[in-house]
């Protein structure tokens, strides 16, 4: 059954739902208040790098069944079901700052005089649908004749459409039969391809979403150090990695070992648990996710320092060339970006950086120089550092652009360059973790 559809706030994760939402056959506005954004995506453009995302703007914005829009008077009555899709990045001391998702629901509340069903996407701490619900229903004119739900979202970026379309799981956190019913019928085309869904109450589905995230996290550090272990034992945590992941029960997945997790929301997610575990005063909670941030944040400063050694203590003046500023491959993303944070390090330290990203685009008043060409980092530089593993570094030819470095030497940030052919080409190849690697 075709359903009305807005989705409040269009930015990585609302763009996607929106156009996914399309996609499954709803008829759909997507609401900002970036009125910039917003006329991007009503002339079908994708504001972000995302794969298929863009095909799908263009397929649903033509066919009118997708539009966009940044007054609220055009979604409130409207539609059958609103989702909630806007920032929650980190407040003062890491909590959540969740003023983006009050100043939606202020704006939306006063106009919805029909019983109506608004859905969380957000990542929020536990306890947070609860006290929206009670700022709904209190500006609201159909009072409790509104409902919240949660539904949280674990899409990828750079399989944003993909893990849009074919969900690994559904989550449903609700409070009525009503809402459940509502959800099923958003959801009625993954729902008959057997996704695994998960029905719950709201403080359930909130802390399902952070408990996953924090999870990857955990995983992520704890490859990391046991990279430490095995460049302090001699040993190559790649191959530990292949062998945790061949048993089932661990999985190889999140074993890459490098220079940690980075992005818009990984870091903050976990830290605003860590925050809401101390206010509820499970310390326990609060320690372990404060081991994984701090092995996180070693990974950082660790490559930092091993450049500067590699250099012979003092960076002053030298080029520096860095392979990659996203996140990680597949977007153009560089919030939090590791890369970015060793970058800045070594600024900071005098070196001049020379940035390539495929895809990322800095700011031009960055404190680096992002040129057009790998050949272009990479020449005269005195070291290169592969910080972000696009795909297409991993066939790179050491031969020519050992001919343009001043100094053969590079620092494998990712553990995903072929040590072999660089050392065959006359490269001196630092990767922590690989002390014993061929
Ligand atoms: N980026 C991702 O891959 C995923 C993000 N999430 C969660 O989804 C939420 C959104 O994340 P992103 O899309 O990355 O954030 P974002 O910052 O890219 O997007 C938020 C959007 O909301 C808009 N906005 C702010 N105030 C508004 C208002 N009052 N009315 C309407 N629009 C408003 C902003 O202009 C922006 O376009 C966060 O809680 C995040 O943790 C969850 C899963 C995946
Ligand atoms: O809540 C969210 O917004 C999303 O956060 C992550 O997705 P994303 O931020 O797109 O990125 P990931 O693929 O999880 O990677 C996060 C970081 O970990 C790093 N990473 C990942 C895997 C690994 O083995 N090692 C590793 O260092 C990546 O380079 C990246 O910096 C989760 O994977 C999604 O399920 C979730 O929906």
């Amino acid at each position: 059954m075709t359903l009305r559809v807005s989705v409040i706030g269009t930015g990585y994760l609302g763009a996607t739902h929106a156009a996914g939402m399309a996609e499954v056959g709803h008829r759909v506005i997507g609401i900002d208040v970036d009125p910039v954004r917003i006329a991007v995506l009503a002339a079908g453009r994708s504001p972000i790098y995302e794969d298929g995302l863009e095909p799908l703007l263009v397929r649903h914005t033509r066919s009118g069944r997708l539009r966009f829009t940044t007054d609220y008077r055009e979604i409130a009555d409207w539609a059958d079901v609103h989702f909630l899709a806007l920032g929650t990045p980190a407040g003062p001391g890491g909590a959540a700052d969740l003023r983006q998702l009050e100043a939606a629901i202020d704006s939306l509340a006063p106009m919805l005089t029909k019983p109506t069903l608004v859905v969380g996407k957000s990542t929020v701490p536990v306890g947070t649908a609860l006290q929206l619900q009670e700022r709904l229903r209190a500006l609201a004119p159909a009072g409790d004749r509104v409902e919240l739900a949660w539904n949280p979202e674990f899409l990828r970026e750079g399989f944003a459409v993909e893990d849009t379309l074919r969900p690994d799981r559904l989550v449903f956190g609700v409070q009525s039969t009503a809402a459940l019913d509502l959800l099923e019928q958003v959801y009625a085309i993954p729902l008959t391809e057997a996704t695994p869904v998960v029905r719950c109450d709201l403080a359930t589905a909130e802390l399902i979403k952070t408990a996953a995230n924090a999870f990857l996290a955990t995983k992520i550090s704890f490859i990391n150090s046991m990279a430490q272990m095995c460049q302090a034992a001699g040993g190559d945590v790649v191959l530990l990695a292949d062998a945790l992941g061949y048993d089932k029960r661990i999985g190889r997945e999140f074993l890459n070992a490098g220079l940690g997790f980075g992005g818009g929301c990984l870091p903050k997610d976990i830290r605003a648990l860590a925050v809401r575990a101390t206010e509820l005063e499970v310390d326990v909670l609060a320690q372990l996710i404060e081991a994984v941030e701090a092995i996180n944040e070693g990974q950082r400063a660790e490559l930092a320092e091993l450049t500067v050694e590699q250099l012979g203590g003092d960076v002053t003046g030298a080029r520096i060339a860095v392979l990659g500023a996203a996140f990680k491959p597949g977007t153009d993303d560089t919030r939090n970006s590791p890369a970015l944070t060793v970058a800045n390090r070594l600024h900071a330290a005098g070196a001049r950086v020379v940035i390539y990203d495929p895809q990322a685009e800095l700011a031009p008043k960055a404190d680096f120089t992002q040129v057009a060409t790998v050949d272009e980092a990479v020449t005269g530089a005195e070291i290169v550092l592969h910080l972000t593993e696009w795909p297409e570094f991993r066939s790179l030819d050491p031969v020519a652009l050992g001919a343009l470095a001043t100094n053969k030497i590079i620092i494998d940030g990712r553990l995903k360059l072929h040590a072999p052919t660089w050392r065959d080409a006359g490269w001196k190849v630092v990767q922590i973790g690989r002390a014993t690697s061929l």
